[in-house]
């Protein structure tokens, strides 16, 4: 929803703190994110286009509060109306999530981080879910890479539905419905196809639009690209809702990881060693040789001096 008209300072109707704006950070379906600073420091703040998902978004985010696991996430710090003229517009205050978008994150870093980063994801759903929530909206606008060592931080409480209702946003590319892969019941198989499209996007680096035949097309995209060698069959299920638990899911990735480093990172460092051993053994095998010649031709020579001695004797 755009807002063509930026207000400089916003002051809650209620608390009245004082925001100032600095720049927008974006847009989404409920409102307008702003940067802000408030007695000098920055925050995110969201303001609704309608107050009812506003107070749906507080919600949500208010009961993660108590357990974010570790996990970043926006932490609500203030919620207020603003008096724009006769009308109020609700708005809510949390912490900036600064970071890099995974896209551009696995472009510089490389793909090796691709599992690394989808193992932290899978950690984090696997509490969503074990607290009755289904993430719904999954996809990497959502998600971002910060700080050092790198962790998975997320926003976007909008899409977050409870377990067995209908999933109430979600994005094209990252729906299982749209590819023809199920239904659109919360549960966590449907956040675990977007995490399946998501590492797809990123092995890939492009988006393919759905064919007439989004199932099979979607097969194809996993199967005939060898850069998702190793994860092929973990990022399939995923797609095709084999995991019940993002647990499960997590176990088979980490297992499908620990071959591919077995395979790419021991055989190299391990080739040098059995060079070595093999170069020792040759060695060893050379200096016996040397002694055992040396040996053969000390007794024929003194089999020689033993002969002369012989025929000078008789
Ligand atoms: N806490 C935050 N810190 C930094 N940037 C934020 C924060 N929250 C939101 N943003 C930025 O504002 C944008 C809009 O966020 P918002 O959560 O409203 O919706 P969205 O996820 O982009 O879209 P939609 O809800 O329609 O799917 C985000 O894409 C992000 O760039």
């Amino acid at each position: 929803m755009t807002t063509s008209f930026s207000p400089s300072i916003i002051q809650g109707k209620w608390h009245q703190r004082k925001y100032q704006i600095e720049k927008e950070l974006g847009q989404g379906a409920t409102g307008t994110v702003y940067l802000v600073r408030h007695q000098g420091s920055p925050y995110a703040l969201k303001l609704g286009t309608d107050s009812f998902s506003i107070t749906a978004e507080v919600n949500v985010l208010k009961h993660f509060a108590k357990a974010q696991g570790g996990f970043l996430g926006p932490s609500i710090m203030d919620v207020d109306d603003w008096e724009k003229g006769q009308e109020l517009q609700s708005f809510y205050v949390m912490n900036v999530i600064q970071g890099t978008s995974l896209p551009p994150f696995i472009k510089q870093k490389g793909k090796e981080w691709i599992p690394v980063l989808i193992l932290q994801l899978l950690t984090f759903l696997s509490e969503l879910h074990q607290m009755g929530w289904v993430f719904g909206d999954l996809k990497p606008d959502n998600l971002k890479v910060v700080g050092k060592p790198y962790k998975i931080a997320w926003y976007d409480a909008g899409g977050m539905t409870k377990l067995g209702r209908l999933i109430k946003e979600y994005t094209e590319w990252y729906d299982r419905g749209v590819w023809q892969m199920g239904d659109r019941k919360a549960e966590p198989a449907y956040d675990l196809f977007s995490v399946g499209m998501i590492m797809l996007e990123l092995y890939l680096g492009k988006r393919p639009e759905p064919s007439e035949e989004p199932n099979k097309q979607l097969k194809e995209l996993v199967f005939q690209n060898q850069q998702i060698f190793p994860y092929q069959k973990v990022l399939w299920e995923a797609l095709s809702g084999k995991y019940a638990t993002a647990d499960k899911m997590k176990q088979a990735l980490l297992q499908a990881w620990h071959v591919q480093k077995g395979g790419s990172f021991l055989q190299p460092s391990l080739e040098p060693k059995l060079d070595q051993a093999s170069k020792k053994r040759k060695k060893k095998k050379s200096k016996w040789g040397k002694v055992l010649f040396l040996l053969f031709l000390s007794s024929f020579f003194l089999f020689l001096y033993a002969l002369y001695l012989y025929s000078q004797t008789f």
